[in-house]
């Protein structure tokens, strides 16, 4: 009987040997980390650990001082279209003054090269994203007059609207309320199942083993990453936050 040929696909995320410093003080050391493609994975750490700074990185906003990060197998400068990014609420600029569909349209200029506009196509794609965020009401809203969790789904529809292999995003649960909780990761999910890998930046720990089948433990330095069932366990939660962990195991 034939075996299948193991696959020879890079992984989504490849980062090797990554050390990242702000005024020489190093936030990230010497990280290898593999993210396979496809999972739906979560970042946990405590706060300053490096987990919005090592998402910076892989998008290349902040240059490392050693290392390097493949995104399918290739430097993140050329896989751009590939990579759909939300950023941390309060890194944004709120007083932009554009309305909600204008800023969801904007996750549609990366596939339209340079000089076409976005028109109908892009408009309806747009739409469909809003609704199924549930904001499809307010797509004529400024966007300084949304509340948080409200904003917190626009940007989601502006990186399902790009239609990414790679979804990196930074605590996009932080202040929305249960109701867009769990409509946040019934999207998460769906879009896995259709094959995209997700990156998340997360800080329940209650949730990690519901929401997500992989996790990254990170303070500093990588302390452990694999298959939620494998390694989410009181150990590596002890390991990384310092203090005696119970999540895990309880129940
Ligand atoms: N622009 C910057 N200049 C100097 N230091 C910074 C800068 N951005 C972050 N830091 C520091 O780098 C470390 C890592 O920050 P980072 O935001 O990556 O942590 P985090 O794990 O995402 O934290 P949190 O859970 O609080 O959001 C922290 O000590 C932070 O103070």
């Amino acid at each position: 009987m034939n075996n299948p040929a193991p696959s020879t696909r890079p992984p989504a995320i490849q980062i090797d040997d990554l050390t990242v410093a702000y005024n020489y003080k190093p936030v990230l050391w010497d990280i290898d980390l593999t993210i396979p493609e496809g999972v739906l994975m979560a970042i946990v750490g405590p706060n300053g650990a490096g987990k919005s700074t090592l998402i910076k990185s892989i998008l290349g906003i902040i240059k490392p001082i050693a290392g390097s990060v493949q995104v399918f197998g290739k430097p993140y400068k050329k896989q751009v279209d590939k990579v759909a990014y939300v950023p941390q609420k309060g890194s944004v600029d709120w007083d932009f003054p554009t309305v909600a569909l204008d800023v969801v349209m904007m996750g549609t200029y990366g596939g339209l090269g340079w000089i076409k506009r976005p028109g109908q196509k892009e408009k309806k794609r747009a739409l469909e994203a809003l609704e199924k965020v549930g904001m499809l009401s307010f797509r004529d809203r400024q966007i300084s007059q949304l509340s948080g969790g409200q904003q917190q789904r626009i940007f989601l529809a502006r990186a399902l609207v790009q239609d990414a292999a790679i979804y990196l995003m930074d605590e996009p649960f932080q202040g929305v309320d249960a109701t867009t909780e769990r409509a946040i990761v019934n999207i998460l999910k769906e879009l896995r199942q259709s094959g995209k890998t997700l990156v998340v930046v997360h800080h329940d720990l209650q949730t990690v083993p519901e929401y997500f089948d992989w996790v990254t433990f990170l303070n500093v330095k990588s302390i452990a990453s694999g298959p939620i069932r494998d390694i989410f366990n009181d150990d590596n939660l002890t390991k990384t936050y310092g203090i005696n962990y119970k999540v895990a195991t309880k129940g």
